[in-house]
Parts: C-alpha cells; sequence; structure tokens
C-alpha cells in the first residue's frame, strides 16, 4: 500500500444518485478521490460527467447519496461555500466579466475567496503569481475581451485557482483547441498538480486524458462502467462499446 492510499480521502462520494423527474441521470456512484490525485472522468454524451460534477460543486442537491470532503458532509452546503471550503471548478465555455480587464478579472474571483485578513497588497501580489503561473502575466491589463480562446481558457484556471481550490475540477478545458495548444493547458494542469492540487478533469480528448490521469472513471448512462489506470479503463470492453462507438 503506498503512502497516499492510507490517507483519508480529499472527496468520498457514496451511493449517488440523482433524478431529474422520472429520469434517473445517476445511479447508485461511489467513489473516492485520493488527496493530490489526477482523476479522469470520461464517458460518452449525456452519461452524466456535468451532472456528477454539479453534485459536488453544489449546483445539483444529490438525493439520496452522501458527498464528504475533507471528511466533512458537504450535500447540504451552498456552491459558494463549497467554494470556500476549496472546491473549485472552472466551466467548459469560459464566462469572463467582459468589461474587465484579465487582472480584474481574478481579483473578483479572489476578493469572493480571500479572507478578511489578507491585505489587498496581497491580493494583488498572489493575483500576479497566478497570471504568471498561468503565462497570462503580460496579459494582466487587456481586456478579458481580447484574449484568444486558448488564453481565455486559462484565465478561466486562473479564476479557478484564485480561490485557493484543494481540489479543482476542469470541465472540458482543451474542447476546440488545438493540438498544440492542448499541451499548453494539459502542461498547466500537470504543473497545477505538482503544487498538491487534486483535479477532477474531465475531457473528451483521450490523448489528454491518458497523458494526465492516474485514474479514470467512466460513465454511461449515469452508472461507472469502469474505473482503474488510463490504460486498464481504455482496454476495458464495455468502455469501447459506449464511449468510442467500437
Ligand atoms: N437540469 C436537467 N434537467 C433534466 N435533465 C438533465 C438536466 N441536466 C442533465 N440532464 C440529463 O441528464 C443526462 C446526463 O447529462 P450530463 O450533462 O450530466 O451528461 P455529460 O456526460 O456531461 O454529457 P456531455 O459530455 O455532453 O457534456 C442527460 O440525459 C441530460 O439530458
Amino acid at each position: 500500500m503506498t503512502l497516499s492510499d492510507t490517507r483519508s480521502p480529499l472527496l468520498r462520494i457514496s451511493s449517488l444518485t440523482k433524478r431529474f423527474g422520472g429520469f434517473t441521470a445517476l445511479h447508485d456512484v461511489s467513489v473516492d478521490i485520493r488527496p493530490g490525485e489526477r482523476f479522469g472522468l470520461i464517458g460518452p454524451n449525456g452519461s452524466g460527467k456535468t451532472t456528477l460534477i454539479n453534485c459536488i460543486s453544489g449546483a445539483f442537491r444529490t438525493e439520496p447519496g452522501t458527498v464528504l470532503f475533507r471528511d466533512e458532509d458537504i450535500a447540504l452546503l451552498q456552491p459558494h461555500v463549497r467554494t470556500r471550503r476549496g472546491i473549485a471548478r472552472s466551466f467548459q465555455i469560459p464566462r469572463p466579466f467582459r468589461s474587465m480587464t484579465v487582472a480584474e478579472n481574478l481579483m473578483v474571483a479572489l476578493d469572493f475567496a480571500a479572507h478578511e485578513h489578507v491585505s489587498a497588497a496581497q491580493r494583488r501580489d498572489s493575483m500576479m503569481s497566478i497570471l504568471d503561473q498561468m503565462g497570462l502575466g503580460p496579459k494582466a491589463n487587456v481586456s478579458a475581451t481580447q484574449l484568444s480562446q486558448v488564453e481565455l481558457r486559462k484565465m478561466e484556471l486562473a479564476r479557478a485557482m484564485a480561490t485557493h481550490p484543494k481540489l479543482l475540477i476542469s470541465d472540458e478545458a482543451m474542447a476546440g483547441l488545438s493540438s498544440s495548444e492542448v499541451d499548453e493547458v494539459l502542461d498547466l494542469l500537470l504543473s497545477l498538480a505538482s503544487r498538491d492540487i487534486t483535479i477532477i478533469m474531465i475531457e473528451h480528448i483521450m490523448q489528454a486524458v491518458m497523458r494526465f490521469s492516474e485514474r479514470v472513471m467512466c460513465l454511461d448512462a449515469g452508472r461507472i462502467i469502469a474505473i482503474g489506470s488510463p490504460s486498464e479503463v481504455m482496454a476495458d470492453q464495455r468502455v469501447q462499446e459506449a464511449y468510442l462507438g467500437t
């Protein structure tokens, strides 16, 4: 057993079911995410990936099922409280404040998450350090409307990082990017993970999932059909049938 196996999970999802009226989008999903883990979440369109992360981030209430984060039951906490507890989510379609600069966009997230005792100067330092980490330092004073697609994705990740997450959920941060841009975003996510941030990556780009993930889980029609190392999951017959259509 490795050291990480002996630590309690950062996130423990138990027997989670999510219904929309008579439709069950998630059936009895249970999974533990380990501290510092790089976890890939895959599945065909409509398989329940977004529903699952909505249940983790608090956009959806779970009924029934439990979501423990750092040993605390967070199932009844509002999304913004979960953010303050250390769960951040970056959206597939970035939602910047278009009238603001990149720096101002980040300050909004920092002001939201920062404790009162953090001074304005410390927040500015923190903002610049996150922008530098994301390679966006030179764009600090540029309007968000002037960013390229890949820069917008980086800013979306930067905004998530501004809340100082323990768990970052990256929702298709690479969709629609060129292969060199995919590599850029992947490298960023890997560098965040190396700073002990646990990352759940939802992605349809299989090469990226394979390169990034220590463990992959595949959903199909709201059920877990495979979980294991990337190569085990990709080799799984049900995954190939469900996800790859072979
Ligand atoms: N708010 C909602 N109301 C009703 N049905 C919903 C709602 N949100 C999701 N669903 C349904 O739940 C199922 C799972 O959707 P979900 O968005 O979680 O899939 P996904 O795996 O994220 O798909 P994609 O890869 O296309 O983003 C789909 O059938 C979807 O239509």
